[in-house]
């Protein structure tokens, strides 16, 4: 699919290994601004190491990773940082640091764009915290700026991951099974949430998912993973959820998922 964009993320040939195990095979994903796409596979398909390689965590063995037109294969030092600097990551498990209130959580998603060390929350500056309220407020947390993060529910938590990434002002959000620690209405909140402000803000996101149902309800594109290569790349809408299931036998001599 092509939107008449430039692409946000594309890979050509991607290769991972890790000893004998080929976590990467091949890979080629073009991934086009304001596309919200579901990543799905068994567990150990290679969901979190093709993320990890468009954060620029992981270096391919072969291919090519381009992201936000910055080529991977060679990118390093400032530009790396650069990159990240516009690519929201939330994780499973929120990485907020529990002793600081939940404003100052957020205020860290600036720290690329506000120079020097900051201690306490009058430190920094005005337009920042006033920006830091906004996101707050847009994900529903605004009366709990000055709780201590680490008090919030599960939920609550991410919902403050989320506001810290859309301060960093991203251009890309990668969401590595952001609702896995969470039970099914909260997780549904929650993804209700991420695809909305990225409709927003008119952002990219690739999100990896455990759960088939989530992702046919919230991403406009499933691409399907299976020992490490891409086994179906299509619209959700036209995905039915047999072929989804599909993705998940046991036996790959019986996979009936058709090859995209
Ligand atoms: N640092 C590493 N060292 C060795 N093997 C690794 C490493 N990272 C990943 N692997 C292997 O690569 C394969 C893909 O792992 P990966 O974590 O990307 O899968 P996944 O689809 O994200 O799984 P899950 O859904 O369980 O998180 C697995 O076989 C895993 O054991």
């Amino acid at each position: 699919m092509t939107n008449g964009e430039w692409p946000v993320i594309e890979t050509r040939g991607l290769i991972k290994t890790f000893g004998d195990v080929i976590a990467c095979d091949h890979i080629d994903l073009t991934v086009w601004r304001g596309e919200i796409v579901g990543l799905l596979g068994p567990s150990g398909s290679g969901k979190s190491t093709l993320l990890r390689h468009l954060n620029g965590l992981t270096r391919a063995d072969g291919g090519h990773v381009r992201v936000l037109g910055v080529d991977l294969s060679v990118a390093k030092g400032r530009e790396l940082r650069a990159l990240r600097r516009r690519i929201g990551v939330v994780f499973q498990q929120f990485n907020l640091v529990g002793r600081l209130t939940v404003m100052e959580n957020v205020l860290t998603g600036a720290l690329g764009r506000v120079r020097g060390p900051r201690y306490g929350i009058v430190t920094w500056p005005r337009a920042v915290r006033a920006e830091a309220f906004q996101h707050l407020d847009r994900v529903g947390l605004a009366d709990r700026a000055y709780q201590r993060a680490g008090s919030l529910s599960g939920g609550q938590q991410q919902r403050v991951a989320i506001a810290r990434a859309l301060l960093q002002r991203p251009d890309l959000v990668l969401a590595d099974e952001p609702v896995a620690s969470l039970d099914p209405q909260t997780a549904a909140s929650i993804m209700d949430l991420l695809v909305r402000v990225c409709r927003e803000d008119q952002l990219t996101m690739v999100c990896t998912l455990h759960q088939i149902e989530l992702a046919a309800e919230w991403t406009r594109r499933i691409v399907g993973l299976r020992l490490g290569r891409i086994r179906l790349d299509e619209a959700t809408e036209r995905l039915s959820a047999e072929r989804l299931r599909g993705l998940y036998l046991p036996d790959p001599t019986s996979d009936t998922v058709t090859i995209a």
